[in-house]
């Protein structure tokens, strides 16, 4: 049983081909710079070897051509015949308020997701070239749509509305919808299972901070808040998204400066966050380095950075009202030590007791990382997003596979 995944971006696909008899990874890895200069695909070996292929590539549907002609490859390969894949996955950035669970693609929903353009303008039609062209290539192959959205249908309407004209909402659909919610599903269940407590009894906070970042609160097994909203730039502080801003700074910076609508869009997603801040990079890597040189502008994006994810626990420790479980994941909660300590510093009071040491240790596994004595319970859980999608899409189309 082979599911083959696909996360298309804007300017990128990434896979990952799954054996679903024993969860092991077939073949993995992505295209990047898809219609620019020096777009290449790059790939690892199952012994870990990482081989780039340059080759020019336009567009998804070459890009996906391309992907299956390696999978088919004698020398990079790993099936015979593309009747091999059963099915296949696709991440669907926004699925509005038409999904609240992955579901079978079929010609209706290709047109619900086409509706959700307006929302997602960045991130639904690239999905949809993927989904396209899986279809020319594999027309007799079941796709599945597992929407980063879906998690959070459960937010109650005083959650997910904004205070604006109500007409706004009925008229374009303007609410929050939050995003990663395929990672804060997986992680918050996998805590619960490492932890053996029942899922749809805890009060869990999950922390998806990666290049972009998202803080969900989790009540008896639902989403009931989530810090991203109508698109992916609000709540944190990210890599470039600037998060949270007071909006009467947007109408002032477009006077100011004279930008469009397409030019603000730009400077909140693509040079704001700890790149605009720091002015050194968007990867907390380098930000770390430039610390530990001093550069003052580097630790000011720092903790910028750790005090908004703190705000947003203490908010949602009040929703929930107290807290068991707070779930650290993404490139940055798995492995940045430093921004797990900030974060947790402090919060005695609230019954959580971060053991620094154990703390320091843990990178990139699942671990418990509060102290025995801790009230709420401290993990690291990497997430896993792709597997999450392969999941649903056997459940799914289980029934169809031979
Ligand atoms: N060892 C590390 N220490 C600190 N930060 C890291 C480390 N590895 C990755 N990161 C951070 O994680 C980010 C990528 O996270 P990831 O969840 O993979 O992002 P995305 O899926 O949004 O592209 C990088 O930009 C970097 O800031
Ligand atoms: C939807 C979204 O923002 O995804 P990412 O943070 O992975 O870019
Ligand atoms: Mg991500």
């Amino acid at each position: 049983m082979k599911i083959l995944v696909l996360n298309c971006g804007s300017s990128s696909i990434k896979y990952k081909l799954f054996d679903m008899e024993n969860h092991s990874v077939l073949a993995q890895g992505g295209i990047e710079k898809i219609g620019l200069k020096g777009s290449f695909l790059k790939l690892t070996l199952p012994n870990g070897q990482k081989v780039m292929l340059e080759g020019e590539i336009l567009e998804h549907r070459i890009g996906i051509e391309y992907i299956l002609g390696v999978l088919l490859s004698d020398k990079y390969g790993c099936i015979r015949s593309l009747e091999e894949i059963d099915a296949v996955g696709h991440r669907v950035v926004h699925g509005g308020e038409k999904f609240n669970k992955s579901v079978l693609i079929t010609d209706e929903v290709i047109e619900m997701v086409k509706e959700c353009i307006d929302l997602a303008p960045l991130h639904n039609p690239p999905n949809l070239k993927g989904i396209n062209a899986i279809a020319e290539f594999m027309p007799k192959t079941p796709q599945v749509a597992v929407f980063d959205t879906a998690f959070h249908q459960t937010m109650p309407d005083y959650a997910y509305m904004y205070g604006l004209p109500y007409s706004l909402y009925e008229k374009y659909g303007i609410r929050r919808y939050g995003f990663h919610g395929t990672s804060h599903r997986y992680v918050s269940r996998r805590a619960c299972e490492f932890l053996n407590v029942p899922y749809e009894e805890q009060r869990i906070i999950t922390a998806h901070i990666g290049n972009g970042g998202s803080v969900t609160a989790i009540k008896n097994g639902k989403s009931i808040d989530t810090s991203m909203g109508m698109t992916p730039v609000e709540g944190l502080i990210m890599g470039t998204r600037s998060g949270d801003v007071d909006p009467g700074v947007i109408t002032y910076i477009m006077d100011k400066e004279h930008l469009s609508s397409q030019g603000v869009s730009r400077l909140l997603n693509k040079f704001s966050g700890v790149l605009g801040i720091s002015g050194v990079s968007s990867d907390m890597r380098e930000i770390e380095a430039a610390i530990e040189q001093g550069n003052e502008r580097a630790k000011l994006a720092m903790r910028m950075y750790n005090y908004r994810i703190k705000k947003y626990i203490g908010s949602y420790t009040a929703i929930l009202g107290g807290l068991d479980i707070l779930v650290f994941t993404g490139g940055v909660g798995e492995n940045q030590t430093s921004t797990r300590s900030e974060v947790c510093k402090n919060m005695e009071y609230l019954g959580l007791e971060l053991d620094e040491e154990l703390n320091a240790s843990v990178r990139a596994k699942e671990a418990l990382i509060s102290k025995s004595t801790s009230k709420v319970k401290v993990l690291v859980i990497p997430t896993n997003e792709e597997l999450t999608i392969a999941h649903d899409t056997l459940e799914i189309v289980g029934w169809k596979i031979k």
